[in-house]
Parts: structure tokens; sequence; C-alpha cells
């Protein structure tokens, strides 16, 4: 390092709070910080660079390692560049590491963001999270922000339906409830495939925030500062949607589908919002307590069911994608070609269409229907997701005894449960499913909806949602553990 020290690559400042000079090195992949203790900040990481010839101050922002925190921090250098010789390098020194840390990403500089804030969502903390932790983020990166506290339900659907679709990308600081809205909200917009484009990113601050794992993985998804710099740094990835169709409306969904079990968990414990992602436990145990079986009658026009297939497609998916790993995620630049007028993709499937259905007759516990491997902290549901496969991952428990569903439960956030030969799995083209009793849950995204008919397709590829790595950061072993 003793050669890149002298180097223009290397600025030295005087830090009030450091008794001895603070050398900052640009090398291949990170910011070199030396002062008393060395530290490579990934490049990733970098948020800033900024230089003021008169007073001579440069300031440098990035995201700290989490560390035993919450959350990954914001931190803040700033000092005296000495050497009043050194003005003009200490400019192209910030403009390089401008460059490297944004363009050399291939993201773009000071993004313009429009953001929601569910002051109701999860454990009611989304307000202060947006202004201690992320705010701070977004401005340090000179993101421009239009913020709207939402009041009401509905309020993020009504403001995205009409929005200029000026912005880089919409944010909700909830949980993936406020996504859904704001993915049905840009498919009623006037260009709803123009809409659609833009890229979408949560702050987790609901209480599932089942996206947000899957886009950040198991460890770091309900890091907050984290998912910032995935607003600032993520590159938009092309993810699949579908159109859930009842009574003659339709509707987008992004993430899942329930009934039976699996919607009684969610939607029967609103009220224990304040015990965070406990409540899912607390309403699976009460579930199987109660074990009521769940009669629909439900139809596939099924792609795969050979699990073993599933999960070697899933290993082939990522080995290509590590062999090209920015071929699933767009480049800023690559994403403006779409139409000036559109309409919601035609739906393929008529509710009536019977021609190479499938229908599983057998009694049942639930349904569930969706994509990302992630439902929950402790529940990875669809293991063998992909995002842009085009196709639906479709899991259903036939009625069983109560110890095998809480034999379930171990294993159930490794994604375990796929092994197991009592649990169907397939993947699906579309779906559709007629309940055989009067009353029930249903639930699309976490969202109550009317426990009646419904049909489910696959759009390829009509959303986005922003990501640092291009794919699921979810790790399956996709060797059958034969837990049978
Ligand atoms: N000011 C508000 N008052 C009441 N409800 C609101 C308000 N703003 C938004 N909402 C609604 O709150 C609902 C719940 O939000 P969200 O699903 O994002 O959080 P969550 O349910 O706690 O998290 P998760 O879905 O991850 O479990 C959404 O349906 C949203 O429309």
């Amino acid at each position: 390092m003793g050669d890149a020290e002298q180097s223009p690559l290397t600025v030295t400042l005087r830090i009030p709070s450091s008794q001895s000079p603070v050398s900052l090195t640009l090398t291949a992949n990170s910011l070199l910080i030396k002062g008393s203790k060395p530290q490579h900040v990934p490049l990733l990481r970098v948020l800033k660079a900024h230089f003021d010839p008169e007073s001579r101050i440069l300031n440098v922002a990035y995201l700290a390692e989490r560390g035993g925190k919450n959350y990954s921090p914001l931190v803040n250098i700033e000092g005296k560049v000495e050497d009043q010789n050194v003005d003009s390098t200490t400019a192209s020194w910030v403009e390089n590491v401008l460059q490297a840390c944004y363009e050399g990403l291939s993201v773009e500089r000071s993004r313009q963001l429009l953001v929601f804030v569910n002051p109701h969502g999860g454990t009611k903390k989304g307000v202060s999270i947006f202004v201690k932790v992320v705010e701070p983020i977004f401005r340090a990166a000179g993101c421009g922000l239009n913020v709207i506290y939402t009041t009401h339900q509905g309020h993020a659907y009504e403001v995205v339906k009409e929005s200029p679709l000026e912005y880089a990308a919409i944010i909700t600081v909830s949980g993936d409830g406020l996504i859904h809205e704001v993915i049905n909200g840009l498919s009623h917009h006037g260009n709803p495939i123009k809409a659609l484009s833009t890229p979408v990113a949560p702050i987790p601050a609901g209480s599932g925030n089942g996206l947000s794992l899957n886009l950040l993985g198991i460890k770091d998804g309900f890091d907050v500062g984290l998912a910032a710099l995935n607003v600032i740094k993520g590159r938009p990835m092309k993810v699949d949607l579908f159109s859930m169709t009842q009574g003659g409306k339709r509707s987008l969904s992004f993430m899942s589908q329930a009934l039976g079990l699996m919607a009684d968990l969610d939607l029967g414990t609103e009220h224990l919002r304040w015990m965070g992602d406990t409540r899912f436990m607390v309403g699976l145990l009460k579930g199987i307590v109660q074990l009521k079986p769940c009669p629909v009658q439900l139809s596939l026009k099924v792609a795969e069911t050979d699990k073993t297939k599933m999960a070697e497609d899933l290993v082939t998916s990522r080995k290509e994608f590590e062999k090209d790993n920015i071929s699933r995620s767009l480049p800023f630049n690559s994403i403006t070609k779409v139409p000036e007028k559109s309409t919601l993709p035609p739906l393929n499937y008529l509710p009536d269409d019977a021609d190479g259905w499938t229908s599983f007759d057998e009694p049942l516990i639930y349904v569930y229907a969706g994509k990302g491997p992630y439902v929950g902290r402790d529940f990875m549901a669809f293991p063998v997701s992909l995002p842009n496969d085009g196709l639906i991952d479709v899991m259903v428990m036939p009625l069983s005894p109560r110890k095998d569903i809480l034999a379930a439960i171990s294993g159930a956030a490794e994604g375990e449960n796929y092994w197991r030969s009592n649990i169907k799995y397939v993947k699906a083209h579309a779906y559709r499913v007629k309940p055989l009793k009067p009353k029930g849950n249903l639930s699309i995204d976490g969202e109550s909806f009317p426990f009646e008919e419904f049909q489910v397709e696959v759009h390829q590829g009509l959303g986005r949602f922003l990501s640092m790595y291009g794919q699921y950061a979810v790790d399956f072993a996709s060797q059958n553990p034969a837990i049978d």
C-alpha cells in the first residue's frame, strides 16, 4: 500500500477528532481509510465524496458494517485537506471516487425517489426508522426525495396511480402490504407497462417483510440501513407479477396467495401486530390446535412437479447467474424502452378453461402459492422460486395429523418442508381455487380478500425490484436431506 499512498489515488485529511492525519485511498474495489485503525470500505457502501475548495473541507460518507447493532450505520468523515497545493488533485480524487462507486457499479447518482412511510405498519416504528436512519442515508447519497406519510389505507395506491413516472424508484417504509398497494397503483396507471417498470424497493418496517428478506437475505433482511443502501445502489431486477382475478375484478399480486392455515395465521393475528413477526408463530400454533380443514377445489396449469428437477433448475440458474452476474439486473440506462401508451398484458386463461389443467381433490390444510423464497423470517415457503421464470410455485398440505404439521415447523426457516413427501409442491403457469365452505380467510400478499373463487396467472418480468445482488439473496440446501 506504500506506493498507493504516494499516488493521486490518496488524499490526506486532518480530522478534529483524530490526533494523526487520516489518509483515504481509492483502490480497485474499496476505499482504504487509514487512521487509528485501517479499514477497507467496499465501493458498494460508499455514498458520497465532496470537496469544498474554499474551506478545503473534504467530506466522505459510507455505510459501515452492522457489527452488533440492529442496522448498518451511516458514517461521515469530514476533515481539512492540509496541503494547499492539492486542491485540483482532491477535486479529481472526489470525481474518481464518485465514478467508481456509482457509474463503476452501473448505478446512477442522486436518484429521485418517491417514498411512502406508513406510520401504522408493523410495530409502528416506520416514521422513526425513516427519520433517524433512512433519510440521512438518502440525503448523504444526494437523493432527491418526495416523502409521503400515508394517512389511510389506499393512500399510496391513489398517489402512484396518478404519478408522473419521473422517479428512479418508489420506496415503501412499511411491510409487504404497502408494496402490494404500490404495485396495484402502478397497474392502474394510464400507462401501466411503463409505470410497472419503475423499480420498487422496501425498507423493512412491517411485520413479515418477506420482500426485504428475499432481496437482502436472512441475516440482513431486517437491516434498515442496508435496505436504504439497496435503494441507492440496487439495480432494477425483473420480476414476475401475478394477475389475480375474482368476480370479474383483476388485481396484481407480487408475493403470495394463501388459504386455510397459512391465511389464518396471518389474517387471524392482525390484532397481535405489536408482537412483530412472532404473531405468525402464535397464529400457527393456534391453527394447529384448532386444525380446521380447508375444503376447496384446486385446479392447476402445471409446468413441473418433480422436486429434484426443480431444485436442480435452481442450482443451474444460480450457476448461470454467477457466470454473468449482471445479466438479470438491468443497468440504469437500459430500462427506458417502454411504450408511451400501454395496457396490462391480456389474461391467457379464461375461468372455464379446462384444457391441460389438472385438479387436486384431496382434503387440505392449506394452499400457499407465490414467488420469492421467504414469506417471513421463520418460513422459507418457496425455496426453489426464481424471480423471472414465468411460473408460480404452489405448495399444498393435504389434511394431516397434528404431529406432522408440528414436525414441519422444524426446518421451515431453511425450506426443508419442500422435501417432505406429504407436502405437494409444483410450479404452475396458472391455478384456480373454488372454496367449498362459506367462510374463511384468503390472504393476497398478506392483505385480506373475499373468500370466494379466484384464478391466478403469471406475467413474466412485468415488475421491477431494486436488488444489489441481481437474484434472491437466499441459500437453499438443494440436496434432499431425506427428512421423512
Ligand atoms: N395511515 C395509515 N393508517 C392505517 N393503515 C394504513 C395507513 N397507511 C397505510 N396503511 C395500510 O396498512 C396496511 C399494512 O401495511 P403493511 O402490510 O405494509 O405492514 P404489515 O402488515 O405490518 O407488514 P407485513 O405485510 O410485512 O406483515 C396496508 O394495507 C396499508 O394500506
